[in-house]
């Protein structure tokens, strides 16, 4: 197998949909999940770079694993549930400080998932098409909810973020590009948090590239020492 030319990690509390975010992309499907244990990684061709996603597991008996998985991620997607406040407060408490160990110029998303849930996601036409229209069951059984976290919110988080990084807004995306609102069961924006970020990862797999010569030598171009009469190397 090819190594991965770049690496992006799901983290985020458990429950909040990494895994049913990560396979309604790749499986182009909303499968019953189990919540994940240790992680796990789905490799993704983009134009001709091979991209490594990594799912995490939320729980906190794996807290510790988080840092090691985002050793060397060129973007993490910091994920919440749009239903419940705290696990978006939990990324920056308990999740964040895992990201040290990330690339220098790591690009973060914010992603608050469940978006179907709410009542704003009906606004946004999100209804399943077996719905009926008139029904307020978000998904023929739930009752739709207001939005508990506002996309204002995960703007403020961003940029809380760009200050502990200590990164330069104008260096960065913009937050507004960076934030979105998905719900892996109906598949809204999930195809555009993905493909987003790997548009930004290429330039920077190019970038590295560019900066670290081929590890390649070229026995072709090789010349063999001269020999002096001595017997030794000139
Ligand atoms: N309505 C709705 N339910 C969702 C959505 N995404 C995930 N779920 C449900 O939420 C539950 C948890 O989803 P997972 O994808 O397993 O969550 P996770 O973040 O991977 O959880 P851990 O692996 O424990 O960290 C499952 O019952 C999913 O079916 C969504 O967009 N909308
Ligand atoms: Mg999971």
């Amino acid at each position: 197998m090819r190594k991965p030319d770049s690496k992006i990690v799901l983290l985020g509390d458990m429950n909040v949909g990494k895994t049913s975010l990560l396979q309604r992309y790749m499986e182009r499907r909303f499968p019953d999940t189990v919540s994940t244990v240790g992680g796990a990684f789905y490799l993704k061709q983009w134009r001709s770079y091979n991209i490594s996603i990594w799912d995490t597991a939320g729980r906190e008996q794996f807290h510790g694993l988080g840092s090691m998985y985002c050793r060397g991620a060129a973007a993490v997607i910091l994920t919440y549930d749009v239903n419940h406040p705290q696990s978006l407060v939990e990324l920056e408490d308990r999740f964040l400080g895992l990201t040290d160990t990330a690339s220098k110029d790591c690009l973060f998303a914010i992603v608050g998932n469940k978006v179907d849930l709410t009542e704003e996601g009906a606004l946004a036409g999100q209804e399943k098409e077996e719905c009926s229209p008139d029904t307020d069951a978000g998904d023929c059984g739930s009752p739709r909810v207001p939005k508990q976290v506002q996309l204002e919110d995960a703007v403020a988080l961003y940029k809380k973020i760009l200050k502990y990084k200590m990164l330069d807004e104008q260096d960065v995306p913009a937050a507004e590009q960076m934030c979105f609102e998905t719900s892996a069961k109906t598949g809204y924006n999930v195809d555009l948090l993905f493909e987003t970020l790997f548009d930004l990862v290429v330039p920077m797999i190019l970038q590295q590239r560019a900066e670290k010569p081929s590890h390649t030598v070229d026995i072709s171009s090789h010349k063999p020492p001269k020999r002096t009469r001595s017997g030794c190397c000139a």
